[in-house]
C-alpha cells in the first residue's frame, strides 16, 4: 500500500498555504509532518482525509481496498479531541464506532489498551486532558483503518501515555498500516520527516 501526493496545492481563505507538494508513505512507515506554525500541517492531513479539496495536484492510495475511497480508509484525529461531554467514555467510543462503520473491535479491549478500562462509565466531561486524548486514541483501535492521520497526537500525554501510544503505533505499522502525523514534538517512533513551508 502506498499513499502519494503529487504537486498538491492547498489554498485556504483565498490564500495559498503551500503548492507543488510531493509526498509518499508506504505500508509500515510513519511520516512526521513538520514545519512552522501556519505552514499547513493540519491542512495537509485534512486534504488527505477528504475534509478539504486540493486546489491542484493529486492524492492517491495504491494497494488499498479498491471498493473504498481514500477518506473511508483513513482515521483522522484532529488536535482537538472530538468528544461529547455529556456521554460516557464507553458511549463516546460507541458513537464513533457507529459513525465510522465497518468491523468493530472490542470496546473494552480498546479502552484497556489506552488505560481507560476503569473510566468506561465516567462522563467525558470529567476526563483530564490526557485522558481525553487517550479516549480519542481508543477510536483507532475500535474501528481499524489502514491510514492514520494524526494531528499532534502526543499532546497532553504523560510519559507512560507516550510509551503506550508508541506501542500502538508500532503495532499498527507492523500490521501494514501507515501513519502521517503533524507534530512539533518527537513522535516517539522511527519516522521519516516531511517538512513543509520552508525553514523560515
Ligand atoms: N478555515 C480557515 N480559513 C482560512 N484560513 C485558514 C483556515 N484554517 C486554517 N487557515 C490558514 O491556513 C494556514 C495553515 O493552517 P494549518 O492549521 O494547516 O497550519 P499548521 O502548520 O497546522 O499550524 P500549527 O503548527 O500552528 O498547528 C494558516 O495560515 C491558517 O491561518
Amino acid at each position: 500500500m502506498q499513499l502519494s501526493g503529487r504537486g498538491v496545492i492547498c489554498v485556504r481563505g483565498g490564500r495559498e498555504v503551500f503548492s507543488g507538494l510531493d509526498f509518499e508513505a508506504v505500508s509500515g512507515e510513519a511520516v512526521a509532518v513538520t514545519g512552522r506554525n501556519g505552514s499547513g500541517k493540519t491542512s495537509l492531513l485534512r486534504l488527505i482525509a477528504g475534509l478539504l479539496i486540493p486546489a491542484g495536484g493529486t492524492i492517491v492510495l495504491d494497494g488499498g481496498d479498491a471498493d473504498m475511497t481514500l477518506p473511508e480508509q483513513c482515521h483522522y484525529l484532529g488536535h482537538r479531541d472530538a468528544l461529547k461531554s455529556a456521554l460516557s467514555v464507553a458511549e463516546n467510543l460507541a458513537f464513533w464506532a457507529d459513525f465510522l462503520g465497518g468491523q468493530r473491535f472490542d470496546a473494552a479491549e480498546s479502552l484497556a489498551a489506552v488505560g481507560l478500562e476503569h473510566a468506561a462509565d465516567l462522563p467525558a466531561a470529567f476526563l483530564s486532558a490526557g485522558q481525553r486524548r487517550r479516549l480519542s486514541l481508543a477510536r483507532l483501535l475500535t474501528v481499524r483503518r489502514p491510514v492514520w492521520l494524526l494531528d499532534e497526537p502526543t499532546n497532553a500525554l504523560d510519559a507512560a501515555g507516550q510509551d503506550m501510544f508508541g506501542g500502538l503505533m508500532r503495532d499498527h505499522l507492523a500490521r501494514g498500516g501507515l501513519i502521517i502525523a503533524a507534530t512539533h514534538a518527537p513522535l516517539g517512533i522511527e519516522s521519516r520527516e516531511l517538512r513543509i513551508g520552508g525553514t523560515a
